[in-house]
């Protein structure tokens, strides 16, 4: 997967800002740096879920991240409803009544479905805090071998795991890594983390920032570094 993909097209940058304008505003700062955008809540609760469809249509590519869980059939129709705006990545939790409802879904479309492992501010206390038996370690190998099983494009999990996983699932699914940083810069609320360089080397197909970039003073340079990072990487 990993050699098809140039360096820039490895970084998905979280258009994590409050509204539209702001967004466009960023898109235009990062100009040509960035090639793929992700949509979470933030901005796609704020009417930008539209934005798909147009940076799509601008040649850009889209992770649509709305993490979805519910019972499967509601999750099968939101699947669907994601598959026309033009995104190339969904995220899905990954348990796996709602994997194999996405799976099933997102069949005949272009849109490939991530399952989230275990995010990536959990930690084994705040595992154990949810009521879970297993460490971050273990619940992460368990759901990416469910997500397998079930036909699941890729997965997102922290560049800790990606070497684990990159042995044990197979080479067509896609490693898609949060919790990345600039060696230096503020880790906020993530717990697992690694440089855009480790993670690379680590075995992440597409490294997801947003904090580090849309927060720096010059956000295009960020960006760029972080490609450098990931190119000198690779
Ligand atoms: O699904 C995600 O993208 C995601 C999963 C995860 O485990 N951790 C995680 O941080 N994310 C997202 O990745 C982005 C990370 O942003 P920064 O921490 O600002 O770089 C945010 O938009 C999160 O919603």
């Amino acid at each position: 997967m990993t050699a098809i993909l140039d360096p820039r097209d490895r970084l998905i940058v979280a258009l994590d800002v409050p509204d539209v304008a702001s967004a466009g505003a960023m898109i235009e700062r990062l100009g040509d740096s960035v090639t793929f955008y992700k949509i979470g809540y933030q901005l796609g609760y704020a009417g930008g879920l539209p934005l798909v469809r147009k940076l799509a249509d601008a040649g850009k590519k889209v992770f649509a991240d709305l993490k979805m869980h519910d019972i499967g059939n509601t999750v099968a129709k939101g699947v669907e409803s994601v598959a026309k705006l033009g995104a190339t990545f969904l995220t899905v939790h990954a348990y796996p009544q709602t994997m194999q409802a996405a799976a099933n879904a997102s069949k005949g479309s272009d849109l490939r479905i991530l399952a989230v492992t275990v995010l990536t501010s959990y930690d084994n206390e705040d595992l154990k805090a949810a009521g879970y038996q297993l460490g971050v370690s273990d619940l992460v190998t368990t759901r990416a071998q469910q997500a397998q099983a079930l036909g699941i494009d890729g997965l997102v999990c922290s560049p800790e795991e990606a070497g684990n996983l990159r042995k044990l699932i197979k080479p067509e699914m896609v490693l898609v890594t949060p919790g990345v940083r600039p060696a230096g810069a503020d880790i906020g609320d993530q717990k697992r983390v690694m440089t855009p360089a480790k993670a690379i080397a680590a075995g992440s197909d597409y490294l997801v920032v947003g904090r580090p970039i849309l927060a720096a003073d010059d956000p295009k340079a960020a960006a760029e570094a972080i490609v450098a990072e990931i190119a000198a990487a690779t």
